[in-house]
């Protein structure tokens, strides 16, 4: 149980931050990147304690959280590697004269978590931030406070100054105290689309850049030529990582008709093969979602599918472990509707749970089309052995995160975020340092002045 951080606890922990801040921004590039690698090497060394807590705070399997904490060390490697090379330019002006540039940190940056990737989340976003030089307060979903504490024990172990990195904890009051705090320089967040305008807005009001990490209804598109086994396998990553709580799966899976059959068979066969259980054990594939409301909303989602005329082929229902001490848990089977329209809700809203939907498709003129046909663009994914193909198609698609013949993988070389509703600013990749940082231009005079007066 936590007590949420009111006014008083933001401010200190701004505060705090501030202090730090004018330690953390003098050091150079590469006593900044030190620290970050040490910081990486202490994740690496408790990757095992790290996934189980993330484990127990979502609800996620043990075998996927440490992938989550995988991704979340080699993040602040590729920006510690990052902090050094940080330079400005060098321009020659007339008479001798000359300008340059300097690549400056914000100050205190806000980060605000969404649940489905708790500590990973807090990562990708303080790597870059503290490799910049700025400080970051974050809030982490009060459905997922516990193992972004664990970050910030790990930053003060490496030898960041005190309040560099500082937790606070609550939901809505407490992002809202961070965004409007004047002595904030710069708010990420990951989220919900509604909740993403809301922080836009507060942001606006103090003219504060903002990134904008939020949902979507990703397409997934299966043509005729490509590799049957791999393409299955791309449909569950798709959609069945974190109990399908997953920002950019692709959750609209256009298939082309030829296959259409063969290839429902298959995604249906492996997806009732998913081990769903106690998210602690090995081989467990599909942990409980995250609360009862959402469980029940995911549900619903699957009523009104069925309503509005799709099938269900598996899943779609509570399931109970065997296992008594589960029993209450929050378990569904994950589930495949074919028969889907474009006009349905379950193919035009987000789910956020393990819900695929299955559309089939004639031409690529048509799936394109039907694909781009929504005001999110988070990610798309083809799947075709035909490379010009594959590459005409992902010109095509509406989408920051585009996947060819694969699914969910996140290599952090790679900036991530979205187009339309979903989004702007990038996570991950050298484009972000963009996002934690501003440029200085001055301007060096080495005559006399030129005078209008
Ligand atoms: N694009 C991405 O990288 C990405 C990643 C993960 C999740 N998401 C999206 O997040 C959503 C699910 O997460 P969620 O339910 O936690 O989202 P949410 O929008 O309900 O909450 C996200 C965070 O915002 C805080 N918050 C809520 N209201 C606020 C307000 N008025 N002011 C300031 N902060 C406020 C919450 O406490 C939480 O920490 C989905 O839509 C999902 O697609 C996007
Ligand atoms: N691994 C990236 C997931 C981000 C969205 O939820």
């Amino acid at each position: 149980t936590f007590t949420c951080s009111g006014e008083k606890e933001v401010n200190l922990a701004v505060q705090d931050a501030k202090a730090a801040f004018k330690i953390w921004s003098q050091k150079s590039g590469m006593e900044r990147c030190r620290i970050l690698l040490e910081a990486a090497r202490i994740i690496r060394d408790r990757k095992d304690e790290i996934a189980t807590v993330e484990t127990i705070n979502n609800g996620k399997s043990i075998f996927e959280a440490r992938w989550d904490i995988d991704t979340s060390w080699q993040c602040l490697e590729y920006y510690a590697g990052l902090a050094g090379s940080m330079a400005g330019e060098h321009i020659q002006l007339s008479g001798g004269s000359f300008g340059y540039t300097r690549r400056e940190p914000l100050g205190v940056c806000v980060g605000i978590g969404a649940w489905n990737y708790p500590f990973q989340i807090a990562c990708w976003k303080s790597a870059p931030a503290l490799a910049c030089g700025n400080a970051m307060v974050f809030k982490p979903s009060p459905f997922t406070p516990v193992s972004t504490l664990l970050l910030a024990e790990v930053y003060t172990e490496a030898g960041v100054p005190p309040g560099l990195f500082n937790v606070v904890q609550g939901g809505a009051a407490t992002g809202q105290f961070l965004c409007q705090h004047r002595d904030v320089a710069k708010v990420s967040f990951t989220g919900s689309v509604p909740t993403g305008s809301k922080i836009m807005e507060m942001s606006a009001k103090g003219i504060k850049p903002v990134t904008l990490e939020l949902g979507g209804k990703s397409p997934l598109i299966i043509f005729s030529d490509c590799d049957m086994k791999n393409a299955v396998k791309g449909a569950l990553m798709a959609n069945f990582l974190t109990q399908g709580e997953v920002c950019c799966n692709g959750t609209r899976v256009f298939v082309q008709k030829e296959i259409l059959d063969q290839f429902t068979e298959e995604v249906v066969k492996q997806t009732q093969r998913i081990k769903i259980g106690d998210p602690l054990l090995e081989d467990t594939r599909m942990g409980p979602l995250i609360n009862r409301p959402h469980l029940e909303r995911v549900l619903g989602f699957v009523k009104v599918a069925k309503e509005q005329g799709a099938k269900v082929l598996c899943g779609g229902d509570l399931y109970v472990p065997e296992d008594p001490k589960l029993k209450d848990g929050y378990y569904m089977r994950p589930c495949v509707l074919a028969n889907c329209r474009d006009d349905m809700t379950c193919v035009k809203e987000e789910i956020f749970g393990p819900v695929m939907s299955i559309l089939s498709f004639d031409t690529e003129a048509e799936v394109l089309e039907r694909a781009n046909d929504t005001a999110f663009g988070l990610a798309a994914g083809v799947f075709t052995r035909d490379i010009q193909r594959a590459h005409r198609v992902v010109a095509e698609l509406q989408a920051g995160m585009c996947f060819i013949n694969n699914y969910n993988v996140s290599p952090v070389e790679l900036p991530f975020g979205g187009y339309k509703k979903s989004g702007f600013g990038r996570e991950n990749g050298r484009v972000t340092i963009e996002y934690y940082s501003q440029l200085k231009t001055v301007c060096v005079e080495m005559g006399d002045v030129e005078s209008a007066f």
